[in-house]
Formats: structure tokens, sequence, C-alpha cells
């Protein structure tokens, strides 16, 4: 992952003669210059809240891997901290005795200067952002959203993998289905209301689950659960989110329903442990993501990344096992290459009655034995194009699937959605008549709570419902229940 622009670095080259750290009472005071001596794997101090702690023997288990801990080892961190991890993180994985001391009000205020150029931009691209009301397409949030996100965000949320084109294709592909309109039909009242799992939605649409949404929305995940709220749809919320799920619950609506999406632990007891805990919280349905057996290749991160710290002429060269991201492949990490269909019934029994959502499928035959194994729908997704590049675009599989195996699709007892490069209300139209029951969106929510908060996220809402009803009434039909793919033109699919 990219190394955070917004990130506060100490630097080597401080005077020396500024002495040992200073004690202030029983809490001791520590320089800039002291947190950056502490920057190798093996004696790594990072700030945080202009706290510091020693998690040198905590960068082996780190979940999300050690060698991002060493990229930031003797700087402070707490932009990028707080917006991938939710409240109480170090305090469940730290002891106190790892807790060093305060930055001295130096370092504070040096690194509040060094950090100054970009935040300063941004809050000038925050007072430059035009009024909720002038966003007339789901793509203008993206495009609006872009100088508010520190650059580390914006790659993090807008890069797929490799040559990015399974994400280009997931958005392409919409373009080349064309539609087959009826006419002379009553078309006054349109109903766009549906249910996804059983929960009443007022358009076929949910969020999709999307990680470090605090990176640039200081709510984080909160913003879109209220948004998700005020304009009725379902919020899936991610593993990795910067809130946990205690926070998105207890800022709930009243009878407002979210669901749970997992990334299996390679050791099924803390994954258990974590249904259970989604279970008790209330969580809607859990949603198992399925293609993240390891993670993809980020190049655009990367080169963020080398651009910033690029090697110095006459570096060794560093080996790691596979890839980068194959050093978390640990007993901490959260992705394992063994994940199997029995997994799902160990999420059935440890969140009895729960609906189990297998997020990630990208081939027909595997909706057809997701169905036998006992799960109640499938997200056909290739992840926005973040994992296996040149996957197929997610209407490709599922008109795959209207060719081969219809009888997974229009079921009361399995549902279907889809994901990936859908922006506006025909493609979700599209989607609806190939007999997909929702579809989901995950970066135009970031892009719309980035920018306008809970309000960005209803209008994302209210912009779709606006569109799918419109295209509805031009399409001939006025529910949901009577697309199908007779109104769709697939010929060049
Ligand atoms: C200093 C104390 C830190 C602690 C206690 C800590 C703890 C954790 C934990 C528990 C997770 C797993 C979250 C989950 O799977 O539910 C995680 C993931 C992660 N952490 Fe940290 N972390 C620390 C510092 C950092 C720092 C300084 C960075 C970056 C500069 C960082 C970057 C990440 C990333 C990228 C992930 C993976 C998130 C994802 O999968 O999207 N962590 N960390
Ligand atoms: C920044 C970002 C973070 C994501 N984080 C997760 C995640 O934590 N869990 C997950 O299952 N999918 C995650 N996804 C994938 C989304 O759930 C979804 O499949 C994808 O974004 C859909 O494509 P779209 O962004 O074109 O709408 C993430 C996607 C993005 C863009």
């Amino acid at each position: 992952m990219a190394g955070g622009a917004a990130l506060l670095y100490a630097t080597e080259h401080e005077d020396p003669s500024a002495g040992p750290s200073r004690l202030r009472g029983d809490q001791r005071s520590i320089s800039a210059f002291e947190l950056g001596q502490h920057n190798r794997h093996d004696n790594l101090w990072v700030a945080i809240d202009g706290e510091v702690w020693d998690v040198t023997d905590f960068v082996q288990r780190h979940p999300g891997g050690s060698q991002i801990l060493i990229d930031h080892a003797g700087k402070d961190v707490t932009k990028l901290f707080k917006g991938i991890h939710p409240a109480g993180t170090l305090e469940q994985n730290l002891r106190e005795e790892q807790r060093m001391g305060r930055l001295d009000e130096d370092a504070i205020a040096k690194f509040r200067t060094m950090n100054g150029d970009e935040e300063d931009r941004i809050r000038k691209a925050r007072d430059s952002l035009l009024g909720i009301d002038s966003i007339i397409v789901l793509d203008d949030f993206e495009k609006y959203a872009r100088p508010v996100c520190p650059a580390s965000a914006w790659d993090y949320y807008s890069t797929g993998v490799e040559g990015e084109n399974s994400m280009k294709e997931n958005s392409a592909i919409y373009d080349r289905v064309f539609f087959r309109p009826r006419v002379m039909r009553d078309v006054s009242d349109v109903d766009t209301s549906t249910k996804v799992l059983g929960v009443s939605s007022s358009i076929p649409l949910y969020v999709s689950p999307t990680a470090r949404n605090g990176l640039v929305q200081p709510m984080g995940e909160v913003a879109v659960t209220k948004g998700a709220a005020a304009g009725g749809i379902l919020q899936v919320l991610s593993h990795v989110a910067s809130k946990s799920l205690e926070e998105v619950m207890k800022a709930r609506s009243k009878g407002q329903q979210v669901a749970w999406q997992m990334y299996m632990k390679p050791d099924r007891e803390v994954a258990a442990a974590e249904v259970r805990k989604a279970y008790e919280l209330g969580a809607q349905s859990i949603w198992l993501t399925v293609d993240t057996v390891v993670l993809g290749k980020r190049t655009r991160e990367r080169y963020t990344q080398v651009e910033k710290q690029p090697a110095p002429h006459g570096t060794k060269l560093t080996r790691v096992p596979c890839s980068r991201e194959a050093q978390a492949l640990t007993r901490h990490s959260r992705h394992d290459t063994n994940l199997t269909w029995e997994d799902i019934q160990m999420i059935k029994k440890n969140a009895p009655g729960l609906p189990v959502v297998l997020k990630g499928v990208g081939a027909w035959e595997d909706v057809v034995l997701a169905q036998q194994a006992g799960a109640d729908a499938v997200v056909l997704s290739n992840h926005g194009g973040r994992q296996l590049d040149y996957a197929n675009p997610p209407l490709k599989t599922l008109y795959d699937l209207n060719e081969n195996a219809p009888q997974c699709l229009r079921r009361p007892d399995f549902q279907v959605f889809v994901d990936g490069g859908i922006r506006r209300g025909t493609d979700v139209l599209k989607a609806l008549c190939l007999g997909a029951n929702a579809v989901g969106l995950g970066r135009p929510f970031i892009y719309a709570a980035a920018g306008w908060g809970p309000d960005g996220v209803e209008k994302a809402i209210m912009i779709l419902r606006e569109e799918l009803e419109i295209s509805m009434r031009l399409l001939g039909v006025t529910n949901i229940d009577q697309l199908g793919p007779e109104y769709l033109n697939c010929s060049r699919i």
C-alpha cells in the first residue's frame, strides 16, 4: 500500500545535541529525533496521537503485514493509522508497557508543519467543494471528491490491479448492452422497491463493503450508515472498516439493518469468534468475501510509493517470499489460501439463522456450487477490479448464468447480486433484467461520503432512484418483477 502522503516524518538529520528525551512527571517526553532512531524492524517505534508506541514485538503478527510497519518505523503515523483502524485497536493489541511516552511539543509542532502543505491543499479543496445540489450524476462525486483526498487515499480508493483491465471492463460492458423498450403501456405508477435478503429496500441497491473510509471522511463508515438510513438501503460494513461494527450499530437509525462482511482468518477459532461477535451485535447477514485468498498486485499504489521513497542507487535486492503481500500470509493474516465450501457451514453454525452471502464469485459454475453448499446468496464480483486482473466483468458472469444455469436465478430461497462499475440507473436496470436481485456500489459511496458525508450518500441513492424510475417508465415496466432478458439486446456483450 502507498505510504501516506499525509504522514508526518521524523528526520534523521535532526540535531542530536538536543539531548536525551526529557521526563515530564511520570510521562516520558520523547523528541522527534529519538522517535526517528527507532526505525528498524528489530527496534520499531511509531507515534499515534502524540503517544509513542514500541511495536517491535508486534511487527511479525501485524495483520496488515510487517512491511507497512517497517516502512513507517520511527515516524508519526496518526493519520494513516486512524484511517485504517477502528477505535480500540491499540488497547486490544498492545500492552501498556509498550507505551513509551508522549511526543514533546517541538516534535508535535514539527510534524504538524511537515504535514502542512497537504493539509492546506485539502482544506482549500474542501472550502471550494460544490454544494451537494450541484451533483447531477454519480461520476460527479468522483470528479469533485478527488481533490479532498490525501494522495495516498486517492490511490487506495481508485486503483485496480495490474493493467486495471477488469476495472475498466466492469463499466465498459454496460455500454455494450442495449434496451428493447416497449411502448403504449400505462407507466404512471412505478415501484422501485424490493427486498434484499428479506430487508425492505427503496431500490434494488446496497452499499458494497469498502475498507478505510476514514482515510478521508472523519466519520468513516458511520457517514454511510446515516446516508443509507436516509436513502432506505442496506449497508454492508467491511471487515476492515475504519469504524468498528459496534460504532456503526450504535449510530444506526431505529430499525435500520446493517450487514457485516468478513474475510476468513486462517485460524478458524478466531474466525468463528468474529462471526459470533457480529451475530451478537445484531448484524443482519454475513457476507464472506471469497476472492481475496491473497491480495492482488496494486501496481499504481506501488509506483506512488516508489516515487515517494525511491530505493537509493546501489541498494541491495530485497528478497521477499513471492509477493510483498505474501508476507501477510501468517496465521494473523485476514487472507486464507485454504478457503473451502465447508466454511459456509462454520459461519451458519456461529450465526444461526442469518443469511450467508458469498461475495466475489466470478464463474457461473461456482454459483451452482455455492447454492449446493448452503449459501443464501452470492455476489458476482471481481472486487471492483482489485483482485484478479482480467477476471470477467460481473455482468458477463450474470449473462453466463442465464445461459447455463437459469435455475439459480429468480428464486425465493437464493439471491444473486452483482457489483462492479455500476454508475447509472440504466446499469442497475440491465443487471435486474438479467435476473440480479440487487446491485452493490463501492467507490461512488466512498466518494460521496468523502465530500459530503451522509448527505452525499443519500444524494447518490436519490440520483440512482430517479434514473431508475425514468428508465423503467421508458422501458415500459412499472415494477422490478416485470423485468427480464427480453428487454435487452445483449448481442455485443
Ligand atoms: C501501531 C499499532 C498498530 C496496531 C495495534 C495495528 C493493528 C492492526 C489490526 C488488529 C489489524 C487487522 C484489522 C482486521 O483484520 O480486522 C490491522 C490491519 C492493518 N494495519 Fe495495522 N496496526 C498498527 C499500526 C499500523 C500502521 C502504523 C499502519 C500503517 C502505516 C498499519 C496498517 C495496516 C493495514 C494496511 C492493515 C490491513 C487493513 C486492510 O486489510 O485493509 N497498521 N492493524
Ligand atoms: C477502496 C475499496 C475498498 C474495498 N474494500 C473491500 C472490503 O473491505 N471488503 C470487500 O469484500 N470488498 C471490498 N471492496 C470491493 C467492493 O466491495 C466492491 O466489490 C467493489 O468496490 C465494486 O466495484 P465499484 O467500486 O466499481 O462499485 C473494496 C473496493 C474498494 C474500491
